[in-house]
């Protein structure tokens, strides 16, 4: 039996994917049932990696999502159109979909299940999130049986391979994003990954699949990495930190409300945490459940090969339902997405989490004592105040609160701002 898939895209994960369909020796046997049927593209003329039978490439991607002999479309564009039209047509001719395409899902993933299910067909995306990572089945079916209170982690390759090399290396921001790019992490536009939007699609995904609710992609709050200077980055590996952009999905679950608090953002994370080893183009994501206590997935997060690896074997789930069940049988209620509810997310004022500030000051007398009389007021307690520097003639005083509801936070903040002897406040990050 030989299983057809169309191809959509044939870049830097659309390469990776060919490659191992074209060279199915020494791994799965049922690889050899699976053949490249069309690939789409956007340009005729480009190089190649591969060479392809010239039949194969088209520019018309409406013909492969309708052509009756594809099975199973494999949607590695990127971007949002015509990604998700194309998608919506693959599944109303009633074909199964494999894609990676996180902005998509997190933005359009409820019409595009709910018509995946009226149809009948899956639609998968371990690719999504975590690259290479296996989490999103593990998410559906293994972890199935726990109650999930968190899933926090790096799962943008990119800019944790910025964050690396400015860290270890000294390494300067555009230097490092411009290697990223050229080494296929980044997205098409980088600003996604840089400002932390694809983390927040990714946030959304994994926080859909372990609270078994929708999430609204504009529900999660966002910070990129842009603000983090190499000065905050060597205040951090002083107090025994690194500096991760980490995305947060975690239920909050009080008297009278259960909602989940969403947020990506660069934090300090203790280097003694298991999230602080996770380095370059790695990613790892830290989901904790009862019963089982914590669980971590490691791996390569971006990346021809890893990201590949994901799309075949979600290729190679479909075809193996398609061997075992046909095409008439109901979805597997595990692999497939079912959800109807949304998810009700904390606003981030009510946030819970320690802060680092940064300030700089006129060196006058007593400016601590104000500092520490601001945030005393609105309830804000220190766990340590660092005066380390001058930066010209200006003090250079860094602190780390405890715990902190944001929106004290904020206000001692506002209230910090006034003070006379404060020339600005270069950076404040949250501590994990
Ligand atoms: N790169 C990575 O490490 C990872 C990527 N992803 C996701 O995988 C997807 C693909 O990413 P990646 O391979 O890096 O992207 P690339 O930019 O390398 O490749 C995109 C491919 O799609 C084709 N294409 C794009 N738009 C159109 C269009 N309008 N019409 C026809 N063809 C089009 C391009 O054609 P042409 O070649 O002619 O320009 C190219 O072949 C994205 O959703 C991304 O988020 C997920 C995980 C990791
Ligand atoms: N641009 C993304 C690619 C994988 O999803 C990243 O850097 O993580
Ligand atoms: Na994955």
């Amino acid at each position: 039996m030989t299983f057809k898939i169309g191809l959509l895209g044939f870049g830097v994960v659309g390469t990776g994917t060919a490659k191992i369909l074209l060279d199915p020796f020494g791994r799965h046997p049922v690889l050899k049932e699976i053949t490249i049927g069309r690939v789409g593209v956007r340009s005729l003329d480009k190089p190649r990696e591969i060479e392809l039978s010239p039949q194969l490439l088209t520019t018309d991607l409406e013909s492969i999502v309708t052509d009756p002999e594809i099975d199973i479309i494999v949607e590695l564009l990127g971007g949002l159109e015509p990604a998700r039209s194309l998608i919506l047509k693959a599944i109303a001719s009633g074909k199964h979909v494999v894609t990676a395409n996180k902005a998509v899902i997190a933005r359009f993933g409820d019409e595009i299940y709910a018509k995946a299910n009226e149809k009948g067909v899956y639609v998968l995306l371990e690719a999504a999130v975590g690259g290479g990572i296996p989490v999103i089945k593990p998410l559906k079916q293994s972890l199935g049986a726990n109650r999930i209170s968190s899933i926090m982690g790096i799962v943008n390759g990119t800019t944790n391979y910025i964050l690396t090399e400015m860290s270890q290396k000294g390494a300067d921001f555009s230097e490092v994003l411009a290697k990223a790019q050229e080494l296929g992490y980044a997205e098409a536009d980088p600003t996604a990954d840089v400002d932390g939007f694809d983390a927040a699609d990714k946030i959304a995904i994994l926080a859909s699949l372990g609270f078994g609710g929708r999430v609204k992609r504009e529900d999660v709050y966002c910070e990129g990495i842009r603000q983090v200077s190499a000065v905050d980055i060597a205040y951090a590996d002083r107090l025994g930190f690194v500096i991760k952009l980490l995305a947060i999905a975690k239920d909050t679950v009080k008297e009278d409300s259960d909602t989940l608090e969403l947020r990506v953002h660069p934090t300090l994370v203790p280097k003694t945490h298991p999230l602080a080893n996770a380095n370059g183009v790695y990613n790892a994501i830290l989901v904790e459940g009862e019963p089982l206590g914590q669980v971590m997935f490691y791996g390569p997060g971006a990346g021809s090969g890893p990201t590949a690896s994901a799309v075949v074997s979600d290729v190679m789930n479909i075809v193996g339902i398609l061997k075992s069940s046909g095409k008439t049988r109901e979805l597997d209620p595990l692999l497939s997405c079912i959800h109807q509810h949304y998810c009700q997310i904390a606003p981030m004022e009510d946030l819970s989490t320690r802060f680092y500030a940064r300030f700089l000051c006129r060196d006058v007398p007593g400016v601590i004592g104000h500092l520490g009389m601001a945030f005393g007021d609105h309830g804000v307690s220190l766990e340590s105040v660092v005066q380390i520097g001058i930066r010209g003639d200006l003090a250079e005083i860094v602190v780390v609160t405890h715990d902190v509801r944001e929106g004290n936070f904020r206000s001692a903040l506002a209230a910090i701002e006034s003070l006379e002897a404060i020339d600005s406040i270069p950076s404040i990050l949250r501590v994990l």
